[in-house]
């Protein structure tokens, strides 16, 4: 999808954490309209800051804060009312005042409160179909519907009488707030090829690589690859800086060549038609340093670590859909 077809409606981001801010960075550098966003989130000096970063920016706090940013306000008047009795706290000088429905909403929140955040919008959501994106790890498409079906009896979903909304779930990654990032993503059947189209233009905005999975459970998987794994790589050049240092190399300047590294290696992997083993056989020479290396690392199992570090943040995403999608919660 070129710039000028990107989606541009009406956006709200629930949650304005990291990832809600490295988004909509992204967004906005790509030229998305900043009045057509609105972020909501509970600490003051948390919308204080993004206000400052993106001038003109609408924040929301406060008990209604995610409600109105979903519905909009039925009237200028309406929106004056909370404002006084204190329901919600706007950006009085954002670009835009007014609330109207959101088209697309981001749920940005911590895993650990979105059953609660969906629940309060369930009524909204299931009113305005707007398209619903979750970044939340570890919470699967059906919880969420779950949660947006709350207080409608079963059968009456199932009648067709009350519709839910579609959902998308994306594991996006930190690299995102440099536009680097790696995204996986997962459609429940009802989202239509256009709502797909429009989540990953957005997801797009930040990531480099958006990846479509077609079973649920592999987006666990992407969490174990790109979504906890700049913190792997971030592991292994602590421990190559620490390690030229212990050589005598000081800190700054083994940090400075484990990045650069880091970074060249990365990209000749990306731009090279040879595959990650034969790059890695092209710096090897027979009984020279790098095959040293190697074998050292061979040795103490590297390859079997990895595989056992990616195959634990699997199963604690698994587990996380679990303990926080359960029924029982
Ligand atoms: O560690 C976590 O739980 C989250 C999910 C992927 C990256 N960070």
């Amino acid at each position: 999808m070129t710039q000028q077809e990107q989606h541009q409606g009406r956006l709200a981001f629930i949650g304005g954490g990291n990832m809600a801010e490295a988004i909509l960075g992204g967004l906005l550098a790509c030229g998305y309209p900043l009045s057509q966003c609105v972020v909501t989130e509970p600490i003051q000096a948390r919308c204080e800051f993004l206000q400052s970063k993106y001038p003109g920016l609408q924040t929301l706090s406060g008990p209604d804060a995610n409600r109105l940013a979903v519905q909009g306000s039925k009237s200028a008047t309406t929106t004056q009312s909370l404002i006084q009795d204190g329901s919600i706290q706007i950006n009085p000088t954002a670009a835009s005042t007014d609330f109207a429905p959101a088209e697309v909403i981001i749920l940005a929140v911590k895993p650990q409160v979105l059953r609660n955040v969906v629940i309060d919008l369930a009524p909204a959501l299931r009113a305005l179909q707007p398209l619903v994106i979750s970044i939340a790890a570890g919470i699967e498409t059906s919880a969420i519907v779950r949660f947006m079906a709350d207080g409608v009896d079963e059968d009456t979903i199932a009648a067709g009488s009350v519709k839910l909304p579609p959902v998308i779930r994306v594991m996006p990654n930190t690299p995102a707030l440099v536009l680097e990032g790696a995204a996986g993503m997962y459609a429940t059947a009802d989202a239509t090829a256009e709502q797909r189209e429009v989540a990953e233009s957005l997801m797009a905005a930040v990531s480099k690589q958006v990846s479509w999975v077609e079973t649920e459970s592999l987006i666990d998987t992407v969490t174990g690859i790109s979504g906890s794994g700049p913190a792997y790589f971030f592991l292994m050049m602590e421990a190559m800086e620490e390690a030229g240092v212990k050589l005598g190399m000081d800190r700054a300047t083994a940090k400075a060549l484990t990045i650069q590294t880091c970074l060249g290696a990365a990209k000749m992997a990306q731009l090279s038609s040879d595959d990650l083993e034969t790059l890695r056989i092209k710096v090897t020479s027979p009984q020279g340093t790098t095959d040293a290396a190697i074998k050292a690392f061979e040795a103490g199992g590297f390859r079997d670590l990895v595989e056992k570090g990616v195959t634990a943040a699997d199963a604690r995403s698994r587990t996380l859909a679990k303990e926080l999608g359960g029924s029982k919660l």
